[in-house]
């Protein structure tokens, strides 16, 4: 029996621009996905209600990792117990947490020695696979932790950051939000394009200012990147209210993170307001919680 375990993540900025190859500001937080695989009769999913063979529409991201190690050795029965501390659906990079923690610990049960760079490659291969168009952000920074710059692949200098994340509770499909920006884009290519590079440039902007620990001037580029958000269409009335009642308790920069549509906002705060910062979002109807951000990528818990 073998565990793994990989942490979910928040976009400091770039999300649904990082598509389309444009730069991207990504962090790991203290939340894990836990995988363990053990010898089993058949290739089957362990659940509170038993074991139930892999399905892949209820599985999609287990399945198609599976199919992948069908290509790499010889698989015939194993069970997959999955426990998540990230809520699913929310924009903290549950899809890529649970892909990445699957490939380390079938990577370990069968041998197949994998380097951190091929299970980050295969897990954005699944993630694009299922939600029909992918950025390698989330496998990436599951895989590597800490604080990531994509499609650069580089991982920026680690600062112990403490979130508040609000989350709405309203699942949103990553798939179906992508897919809805990539339908507009398509009927407004040049308005669309530029917005794509304009959060880039916060992306890039940014960076040097999280590098020197201007939580001020990161927060104001937050707040820019959440209006383009919400110009994409990936806002909605429940996330803006976390948002702003963030902002009025006190928050630095707050905004989406994820796919939006639905799920978490983030919300950067001083030491001393987060606590408020946290009531506010939970008076505004959120699910609010302080996470911390993760230096620690994937890893094997106990074999
Ligand atoms: N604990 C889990 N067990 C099995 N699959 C999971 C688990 N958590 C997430 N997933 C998979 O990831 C999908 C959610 O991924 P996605 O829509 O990208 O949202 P996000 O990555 O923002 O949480 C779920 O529908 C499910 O297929
Ligand atoms: C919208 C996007 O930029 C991030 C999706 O993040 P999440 O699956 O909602 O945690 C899509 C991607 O980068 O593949
Ligand atoms: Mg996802």
């Amino acid at each position: 029996m073998i565990t793994s375990s990989a942490p979910g993540k928040i976009f400091l900025f770039g999300e649904h621009a990082v598509v389309y190859g444009k730069t991207a500001i990504a962090c790991a937080i203290d939340l894990r996905a836990h995988v363990t695989v053990d010898e089993a009769p058949s290739i089957q999913m362990k659940g509170p209600g038993g074991s139930i063979d892999l399905n892949p529409r209820k599985h999609p991201y287990i399945y198609s990792v599976v199919e992948k190690f069908k290509g790499l050795t010889d698989v015939t029965g194993v069970s997959i117990d999955i426990h998540s501390d990230i809520p699913v659906g929310s924009g903290l990079g549950s899809s890529a947490a649970v892909t990445i923690a699957t490939i380390k610990a079938l990577d370990a049960y069968y041998e197949t020695n994998l380097t951190l760079e091929d299970i980050a490659q295969m897990g954005h291969l699944v993630e694009s696979e299922v939600q029909g168009r992918a950025s390698p952000t989330d496998t990436f920074v599951s895989t590597f932790g800490g604080m990531v710059q994509i499609p650069d692949r580089k991982k920026l200098g680690f600062h112990d950051m403490l979130i508040v994340i609000g989350n709405t509770g309203k699942f949103s499909s990553t798939r179906k939000i992508v897919s809805n920006v990539a339908a507009l884009r398509e009927r407004h290519p040049i308005v669309i394009g530029q917005i794509m590079d304009t959060i880039s440039a916060i992306s890039e902007t940014g960076v040097d200012f999280i590098q020197e620990g201007d939580f001020h001037t990161v927060g104001e580029l937050m707040n820019i990147n959440q209006g383009l958000l919400d110009s994409i269409g990936v806002g909605s009335k429940e996330l803006s209210e976390l948002v702003y009642a963030s902002r009025k308790a006190g928050a630095l920069g707050s905004k989406i993170t994820g796919a939006g549509g639905g799920g978490c906002m983030i919300a950067l705060c001083e030491h001393k307001n987060l606590s408020r910062v946290a009531h506010a979002v939970k008076r505004a109807g959120g699910d609010s919680f302080i996470c911390r951000t993760s230096n620690t990528g994937v890893r094997i818990e106990t074999k």
